[in-house]
């Protein structure tokens, strides 16, 4: 059978672009978009983004250009997902709660020839182009004027609505020449270190947004609510996704606990996705409205803690988990579900899905391995060593950064740089990201686990733990807090304390408890840890007497 060889009728390139084609075909008069009073139909969404793609081609921009996006969830943000792609550019979106110098960072590091702003982003806009050296020539400005009082002065090239107008609807886009041609650059979230950019090839984002749908069991014409940013790591490729089974798109530009129930009710919404943090909002709001039906939501982006995850439940979301990095376009390890779970306590049920899980059908293989040896570590659920993946939704590399990509791919796998085990049931389970280790005497201690007690005490909202330096031990963990609101009567430094004590081994039990109303979070709602560390820090050694019994272990 040698002879037989791949044709051009078998080899043309995998994109996640003509999703929207057949969209139109298909669901051509059903709901594609919902935003306040405003919707459009799959034929709208199909025709506006080919006329937007032919604006973009006939003003210059194309292959080898970036194109980038600074906006909420709101319409034109999804018509971008699949205008820019189509007119052969490479989409940025930026994530719109940065601040204005880290802003201007990244657009003069992906240097884009076009910049869309939306009215919530239009002065961080401005001040990140502000901050731009005489000798670098900022990218052109389309303000997306999706109020209408806004005013569009010549800063501006043009509005978004002008592009669209003038846009051919015949166009034709611009397939991928090979299925490895970038189509997305996507900045981390910058929990650990300066962002990096991440550049996905269409055949990594067609097989993310195939593979997304098939875990979640996402049916054909869901109706999806724009919880999760669609900045964050394209929204994990639902936008693609939503496209491919014909969905309906409910915008909300800002999480609002309130107008999110109202939203489920109103539009009959059965599917969202969000970081645990959104999950904590919802089933700790006072704005708690009973579901009518069952919604599904997806978290993933930080551990779940399993408290958290029984209160959602409990109020009728059905959750699933999953694991992903930007560097992977979305989720590709995930708390696949066994039917018999269903019958077991429901602590338990959560116990188990906080667990991050096993492979998704698409990813090749996941791993935990010893980072020295490069060693599979025991199956043993204790036995600690860091994530590695491979498949195709593997980025392509991290963008103008050659050292820092060759970093992370050795021996044929993607080194995540999370810490985890891996069970005997053979699946896996994050205990922390390698720089959020503390290392006490010599113990390492999993920040997660003793964040996942602290969150089953009944007076706490938010918590982190970090390290400490000691003088005795290297390091401590230090609790940092938030209370739930309306309280009779706070816990002490001493109670919380105490409450560890009576769950954790005493090696793991926090010395330090530090109270904030809130905790500092990366504009994908994940804790920055490195702020309450330097905090932490600042407050100088602790000075803990050496009284604890612990054997020494050797670290990672
Ligand atoms: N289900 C999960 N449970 C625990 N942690 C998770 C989960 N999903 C994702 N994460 C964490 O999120 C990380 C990926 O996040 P993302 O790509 O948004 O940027 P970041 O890693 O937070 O930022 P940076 O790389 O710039 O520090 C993972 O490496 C992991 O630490």
């Amino acid at each position: 059978m040698e002879e037989l060889k791949p044709r051009p009728a078998s080899c043309s390139p995998f994109t996640p672009l003509g999703f929207l084609e057949r969209a139109a075909t298909v669901y051509g008069d059903c709901t594609s978009i919902i935003y306040n009073d405003t919707s459009f139909t799959w034929s709208q969404t199909h025709r506006r983004c080919l006329q937007l793609a032919s604006s973009l081609s006939s003003s210059g921009v194309g292959i080898g250009h970036v194109v980038s996006v600074l906006a909420h969830n709101i319409p034109a943000m999804y018509e971008l997902q699949f205008a820019v792609p189509m007119s052969g550019a490479v989409l940025n979106n930026i994530n719109t709660r940065l601040d204005g110098r880290t802003v201007s960072v990244l657009l003069r590091h992906c240097e884009p020839k076009v910049l869309f702003i939306d009215t919530l982003s239009r002065s961080l806009a401005l001040e990140a182009i502000s901050l731009f050296p005489h000798n670098k020539t900022p990218p052109q400005l389309v303000y997306i004027n999706d109020n209408d009082e806004a005013t569009v002065d010549s800063r501006f090239w043009c509005t978004y609505e002008n592009l669209v107008e003038k846009g051919d609807p015949n166009f034709k886009w611009v397939r991928p020449k090979s299925e490895w041609d970038p189509i997305v650059l996507n900045y981390t979230s910058g929990t650990t270190s300066s962002p990096k950019g991440v550049v996905h090839s269409h055949r990594g984002i067609f097989t993310m947004t195939i593979d997304s749908l098939i875990d979640w069991e996402v049916p054909k014409q869901p109706i999806y609510l724009w919880t999760l940013p669609m900045f964050h790591a394209n929204g994990w490729c639902y936008p693609w996704g939503m496209a491919a089974v014909g969905g309906t798109n409910v915008c909300v530009p800002k999480f609002d606990a309130s107008i999110i129930y109202n939203l489920i009710k109103k539009h009959g919404v059965n599917h969202m996705c969000g970081a645990p943090v959104v999950l904590n909002m919802l089933s700790s709001s006072p704005e708690i409205k009973p579901l009518e039906n069952s919604v599904k939501i997806l978290t993933a982006g930080a551990p779940p803690p399993a408290a958290v995850l029984s209160r959602t439940e409990s109020l009728g979301f059905v959750v699933s988990h999953g694991y992903g990095l930007t560097e992977t376009a979305g989720l590709v390890v995930s708390c696949a579900w066994k039917r018999k779970w269903n019958k077991l306590p429901a602590t338990e049920r959560a116990r188990l899905k906080s667990r991050q899980g096993v492979r998704t059908l698409a990813l090749t293989e996941a791993d935990v391995v010893d980072p020295q040896s490069g060693l599979s570590v025991k199956r043993d659920g204790s036995t600690v060593g860091e994530i590695v993946l491979k498949g195709a939704s593997v980025m392509l590399g991290y963008f103008k950064d050659p050292i820092a990509t060759e970093k992370c791919m050795k021996n044929g796998w993607f080194y995540t740089g999370d810490v985890g085990v891996m069970h005997a049931d053979g699946y896996m389970e994050i205990k922390d990201r390698s720089k959020d280790v503390i290392i006490s005497g010599g113990e390492n201690i999993s920040s997660v686990e003793v964040e996942s007690v602290l969150y089953t005490h009944p007076a706490i909202n938010e918590v982190a733990v970090v390290a400490r330096p000691d003088q005795y031990w290297g390091e401590t963990p230090c609790a940092f807090v938030s209370l739930k609101t309306g309280l009779t009567r706070k816990p002490s430094e001493q109670d919380i304390v105490q409450y560890c004590r009576a769950k954790l081994p005493h090696y793991m039990v926090p010395k330090t408890v530090v109270f904030k109303d809130e905790l500092p979070k990366t504009s994908t709602g994940k804790i920055q840890k490195f702020v309450l560390r330097d905090i932490a820090k600042g407050t100088g050694p602790s000075s803990s007497s050496s009284s604890r019994v612990s054997q020494p272990r050797t670290r990672m």
